[in-house]
């Protein structure tokens, strides 16, 4: 049952998942944890391709107007890892305290939490939220900003009320 009433797009960057060669567990998880917040009206697996991760990306915004977008895969250090970069390049601002929270608290967790480059920010009304790409880094990341993320939303699309209530 959804708490909120926001549109969720899944987006899995993988280059073994898009050729069929790993089932998409990670994508399952942002499912399972983001029920709360809203329904999942986008989902698309590809390769760790900067220009399909952009355009994507943009399609979902700009076209289809949905609010939160969750990447899940190439956060880190591999050659292939390009979705920080892509995740740039469509933002107009960041969130830093998202994804600084996410690495802070997936440290207690693994030391690896440093090496996820992941972003977090808005382009026109929707939010984007890279995450890693191992479903326990999903959850791990996921359950960081959970608390604040309907909260966010609401924001975002323009709810007047006073934060401190
Ligand atoms: N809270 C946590 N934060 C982080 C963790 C963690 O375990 N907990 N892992 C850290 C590590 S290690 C790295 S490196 C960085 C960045 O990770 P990436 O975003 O680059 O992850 P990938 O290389 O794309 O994937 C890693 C690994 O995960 C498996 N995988 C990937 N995609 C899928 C999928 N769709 N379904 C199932 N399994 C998947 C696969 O074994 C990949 O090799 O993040 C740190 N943060
Ligand atoms: O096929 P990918 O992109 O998921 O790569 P890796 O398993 O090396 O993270």
């Amino acid at each position: 049952m959804s708490e909120f009433a926001f549109t969720i797009g899944i987006l899995t960057l993988s280059d073994k998942g898009a050729r069929g060669e790993r089932e998409d567990l990670s994508g399952q998880v942002i499912r399972e944890m983001i029920a709360p917040i809203g329904k999942v009206t986008h989902y698309k697996v590809v390769p760790d391709d900067l220009d399909t991760i952009v355009e994507t990306l943009v399609e979902w915004v700009d076209r289809d107007e949905v609010d939160l977008i969750l990447t899940t895969g190439g956060t880190g250090l591999s050659p292939r890892d390009v979705t920080p970069e892509a995740t740039a390049r469509i933002l107009d601002w960041e969130i830093p305290g998202m994804a600084e929270a996410m690495r802070v608290a997936s440290m207690q967790k693994t030391p690896h939490a440093m090496l996820s480059r992941a972003k977090v920010g808005v382009r026109r009304r929707s939010m984007v939220i890279n995450l890693p790409g191992s479903p326990k880094g999903v959850r791990e990341n996921l359950e960081v900003v959970m608390p604040a993320l309907g909260h966010g939303l609401s924001k975002l699309k323009g709810d007047p009320s006073d934060c401190a209530q």
